[in-house]
C-alpha cells in the first residue's frame, strides 16, 4: 500500500461531511482498496504533471509489472520509463487526445515486466478535474492482455497465411450457395473458368447450373451427392468458359452448416483435368479403334453388342450382327503390296460407314474382316435391305495408285433374340453364316439359320475328336502312284493322310486338314506324317530294292513353322530315308506372306537334299517374277484344269502354257486329278513328264501299294 492519501481522501479534505457520514465513508474507503487491490490489474492514480507523479498505485502493480507499487509511487520508477520507446509516443498521443477532449482513453501497449520479459497492456483511464475544470489528475486500470493478444496475433498470422494460400492457390476455391450462386472464391477459380478477374466472374455467373456446366444435370447430380453424403470428392464434370470454350474440371466440396445444422454453403475446390481427360480419351480411343480405318475395335465390338442388346430388349426390337469379309483382299494385298492392301481396306471400310445408320457400329476385327452391329430393326427385310446396299456399295469401282478394281465381300447374319441371346454365339454364328456366303460363290449375304447351326456343332465336335486323334493313333498314310507319262513306270507316289477313328468310316482329309490348319493341329498332325512318311519309304525301299521317291504334303502354317528345316532333318536322320526319296509338295498359298522368307526356307530344304514341288499349281498368287527364283523341282499343275480339260477347252492353252513354263525352268511337270484316257493322252502329247490321278490308281494302303509295287517290279 502507498503512503499518499487516497482519491477519497483527497476529495474528503476538500469538503465538510458529518460524523456517521464519516465513518461510512471510512467504511467504504477500506472496501474500496480491498476491493481495488484486489483487481486482476492495476488500479492507479497520477497528477496531471511534467512527472506524472503517482498518487496512488493499487497492489496489483506488483503481479503486472513486477515493481512494488512503493517503487512507482516514490518515483522511483514511471510507467514511461518500462514502456517499450516504440509505444510511448502512441500511449501519450492516446491520453493526450482524451484530455483535450475529455474523453476516457484507451490504449494498448507493451512494457517490460521486471523479470525482463514483455507484457502488453490494455490501460484505460479519464482525466480528473479540479473545481476550475482543470484537468488536476489521470486515474486508470491497467490489465494484462498478454496472452488475448498473443492469441490475436496467431489468429492473424494463420488468416495473413490462409488468404496467401486462397489468394495464390493453382485450385480454384470457392463457397457457393446451393441454389448456385457464387459467395466467394479465388483468383484461381476465375483464372480456371477464363475470366480477367473475380469481378468479371461474380458479374458474369448468377446460375452455376445453367451457365457453367455443359450438363446442367450434373449440378443436380453434385447436389444429390451432397444431400446424402454432405460432400462430393473427384466429381468430374464439363463446363463453359467465358469463351464458350469446354473444359474438364474436378471438384471436392463440402457442405457447411451452423450450430443447428442448418446448411449454410458449400466450400469446394475446382481443379481442371482437361490435359488429363484428353489424355486419358486419346489413350482409350487408341484402345478400342483400328488406327487403320478409325473404326471401332474388337475390343469395343463386345461393349456395344451388350449395350444394343439392352437396347433391343427395351423397344422389343431386333439386332443384326453381320460378319463382313472381302473377298479379293489377299489378292489385291499380296499382288500391290501392303500400301495398297491399306489404301483399300480404308476405302471400303468409309464405304461400309456410310451404308449404316449413326445409331450403328461398324468394326473392324482385323484384317479384312468387319462386323456391322444394326440395330432398331423389326423385320428382317430391312436387313436384306441393308446388307444389298453394302454389297452394292463395296462392289463399287475403286482406283488405287491408279488402277482400278472391283472387289467384293461375303456377308453372314446373325440376329438377336431370335439366333441366340449372348455375344458370343451372336458373333460365332455369323462367321459360320459368312462362310457359308464365302462356299456360296462370294458377294452375297447368308442369313444363320440352324442346319448351319448343326454344321457348326458337326464341326466343334470333328475338332474335338482331331484333338485326340493323334493320341488315339487313329491316322495312317495311303499312296497314290506317280506315273512317268512316256514310260509308263511308277516314278514315285504322294503320301495322303487318312483319319480312321475306331468303329467309325474313314473321314477325308478334305474335311479336316483344313480345320487341323486352322487350329494349329496340323503342326503335330504334318511332323507324325513327315515320320510315318519317310519310316515306311525305308520300309517300301528295302522290300522292293529301288529307291522311290515319296512325297508329303506341307501345308501353309507348317512351311511357316520356324523349325520346319530341322524337323525335316531329323526325321531323314531318324528314320535313315535318302533325302533324294523324301519330295516335300508346297501349295502356292504359303508364298502369300513373304516372298523373301519363302524362297530362303526353299534354299534351306534344298540344301538337306530332298526335292521339292509346288503343288495346285496355278490356283495361287505367285508371280511368275519369282518363280524363276524358286529352288524346286516339278510344278504340280492343280486337277481343275485337268479334269474340266474335255468340258473346256480353254484349259488346253493353260495346261501347254504350265508346261512349257516349267521346262523353260528346268522343272518337271506333273498333273494330278488324271481321270480319263483323253486326258492322260492330251498331257503326254504337250509334254507333260508325269501324272497321277484315278485313271491309273486311287490313294492305296501301304500294303496295297506295296503289291503295287512288287507287281510293277516284276513287269519290269
Ligand atoms: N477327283 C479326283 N481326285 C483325285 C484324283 N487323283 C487324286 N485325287 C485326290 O486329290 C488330292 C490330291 O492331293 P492334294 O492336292 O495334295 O490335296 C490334299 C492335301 O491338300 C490335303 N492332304 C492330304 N494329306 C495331307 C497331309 O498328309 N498333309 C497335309 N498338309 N495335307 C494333306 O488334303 C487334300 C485332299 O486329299 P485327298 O482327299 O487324299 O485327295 C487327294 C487325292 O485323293 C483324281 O483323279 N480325281
Amino acid at each position: 500500500m502507498i503512503g499518499q492519501p487516497g482519491l477519497l481522501q483527497i476529495a474528503a479534505s476538500r469538503m465538510y461531511i458529518n460524523p456517521s457520514l464519516q465513518a461510512k465513508l471510512e467504511n467504504s474507503e477500506r472496501m474500496l482498496k480491498a476491493l481495488l487491490n484486489n483487481l486482476d490489474g492495476m488500479v492507479y492514480c497520477c497528477l496531471y504533471d511534467a512527472d506524472w507523479t503517482m498518487v496512488f498505485v493499487g497492489d496489483g502493480c506488483k503481479q503486472l509489472t513486477g515493481y512494488d507499487a512503493q517503487a512507482f509511487v516514490s518515483s522511483e520508477i514511471c510507467l514511461e520509463a518500462i514502456t517499450i520507446p516504440e509505444d510511448r509516443e502512441p500511449v501519450n498521443k492516446a491520453i493526450g487526445d482524451a484530455i483535450s477532449n475529455g474523453k476516457r482513453f484507451a490504449v494498448e501497449y507493451r512494457i517490460i515486466h521486471a523479470d525482463g520479459r514483455t507484457r502488453w497492456v490494455s490501460e484505460r483511464g479519464c482525466p480528473l478535474y479540479d473545481d476550475n475544470g482543470e484537468v488536476e489528475a489521470i486515474e486508470g486500470f491497467m490489465q494484462d492482455v498478454t496472452q488475448r493478444k498473443l492469441s490475436e496475433v496467431a489468429a492473424r498470422d494463420a488468416e495473413e497465411r490462409y488468404r496467401s494460400i486462397f489468394e495464390n492457390a493453382l485450385e480454384g476455391i470457392y463457397q457457393t450457395t446451393p441454389d448456385g450462386h457464387y459467395l466467394n472464391f479465388n483468383p484461381a477459380l476465375a483464372r480456371i473458368y477464363g475470366y480477367e478477374s473475380a469481378v468479371d466472374l461474380v458479374c458474369s455467373i448468377s446460375d452455376i447450373q445453367q451457365q457453367l456446366y455443359v450438363d446442367p444435370d450434373k449440378r443436380q447430380e453434385f447436389i444429390t451427392l451432397m444431400n446424402v453424403h454432405g460432400q462430393v470428392s473427384n466429381f468430374e464434370a464439363q463446363v463453359y468458359r467465358k469463351g464458350g470454350e469446354i473444359i474438364w474440371i474436378s471438384e471436392n466440396a463440402h457442405e457447411v452448416k451452423d450450430r443447428d445444422g442448418k446448411l449454410l454453403f458449400y466450400e469446394g475446390t475446382v481443379e481442371d483435368i482437361t490435359e488429363r481427360k484428353n489424355y486419358e480419351q486419346q489413350i482409350e480411343y487408341q484402345a478400342t479403334h483400328d488406327a487403320l480405318t478409325g473404326l471401332p475395335n474388337r475390343t469395343l465390338l463386345a461393349d456395344r453388342l451388350q449395350q444394343y442388346i439392352g437396347i433391343a430388349d427395351r423397344y422389343t426390337s431386333k439386332l443384326a450382327v453381320a460378319f463382313v469379309d472381302l473377298d479379293q483382299f489377299k489378292l489385291i494385298n499380296d499382288s500391290m503390296g501392303h500400301h495398297a492392301g491399306d489404301e483399300l481396306l480404308k476405302i471400303m471400310a468409309a464405304r461400309l460407314a456410310s451404308c449404316v445408320r449413326e445409331s450403328d457400329t461398324v468394326v473392324r476385327l482385323g484384317g479384312d474382316e468387319f462386323v456391322l452391329l444394326l440395330t432398331g430393326l423389326h423385320k428382317i427385310e430391312d436387313i436384306s435391305e441393308s446388307m444389298q446396299r453394302v454389297l452394292s456399295s463395296v462392289a463399287g469401282p475403286c482406283t488405287i495408285e491408279d488402277r482400278d478394281f472391283v472387289v467384293s465381300c461375303s456377308i453372314g447374319i446373325s440376329i438377336y433374340p431370335d439366333d441366340a441371346r449372348d455375344t458370343t454365339t451372336l458373333l460365332k454364328y455369323a462367321d459360320s453364316a459368312m462362310y457359308k456366303s464365302k462356299q456360296s460363290g462370294r458377294n452375297n449375304f447368308q442369313f444363320y439359320t440352324d442346319e448351319l447351326n448343326q454344321r457348326l456343332m458337326e464341326r466343334l465336335d470333328l475338332e474335338y475328336r482331331l484333338r485326340l486323334a493323334l493320341e488315339n493313333e487313329e491316322f495312317l498314310l495311303h499312296y497314290q502312284p506317280k506315273l512317268a507319262l512316256v514310260s509308263g513306270a511308277i516314278c514315285g507316289a504322294e503320301a495322303l493322310i487318312r483319319w480312321q477313328p475306331a468303329g467309325e468310316s474313314m473321314i477325308s482329309p478334305a474335311s479336316f486338314i483344313p480345320i487341323a490348319e486352322e487350329t494349329g493341329l496340323i503342326e503335330d498332325i504334318g511332323l507324325w506324317v513327315l515320320h510315318e512318311a519317310c519310316r515306311q519309304a525305308v520300309k517300301l525301299n528295302r522290300l522292293y530294292g529301288r529307291e522311290l521317291p515319296i512325297a508329303v504334303n506341307v501345308s501353309p502354317r507348317q512351311f511357316r513353322q520356324s523349325d520346319l528345316v530341322s524337323m525335316v532333318r531329323s526325321a531323314l536322320l531318324n528314320s535313315g530315308l535318302n533325302p533324294a526319296c523324301l519330295e516335300l509338295e508346297i501349295t502356292e498359298s504359303s508364298l502369300v506372306h513373304d516372298t523373301g522368307s519363302f524362297i530362303k526356307t526353299l534354299q534351306e530344304l534344298k540344301n538337306l537334299g530332298v526335292g521339292l514341288a509346288i503343288d495346285d499349281f496355278g490356283t495361287g498368287y505367285s508371280s511368275m517374277a519369282y518363280l524363276k527364283d524358286f529352288p524346286v523341282d516339278r510344278l504340280k499343275i492343280d486337277q481343275v484344269f485337268v479334269s474340266n480339260l474335255e468340258a473346256e477347252p480353254s484349259n488346253i492353252a493353260i495346261l501347254k502354257a504350265i508346261v512349257a513354263l516349267g521346262h523353260s525352268l528346268n522343272m518337271k511337270v506333273i498333273a494330278e486329278g488324271v481321270e480319263t484316257a483323253y486326258q492322260k493322252a492330251f498331257l503326254l502329247g504337250i509334254g507333260c513328264d508325269e501324272m497321277q490321278g484315278y485313271h491309273f490308281s486311287k490313294p492305296l494302303h501301304m500294303d496295297t501299294f506295296g503289291k503295287l509295287l512288287s507287281d510293277s517290279c516284276l513287269k519290269n
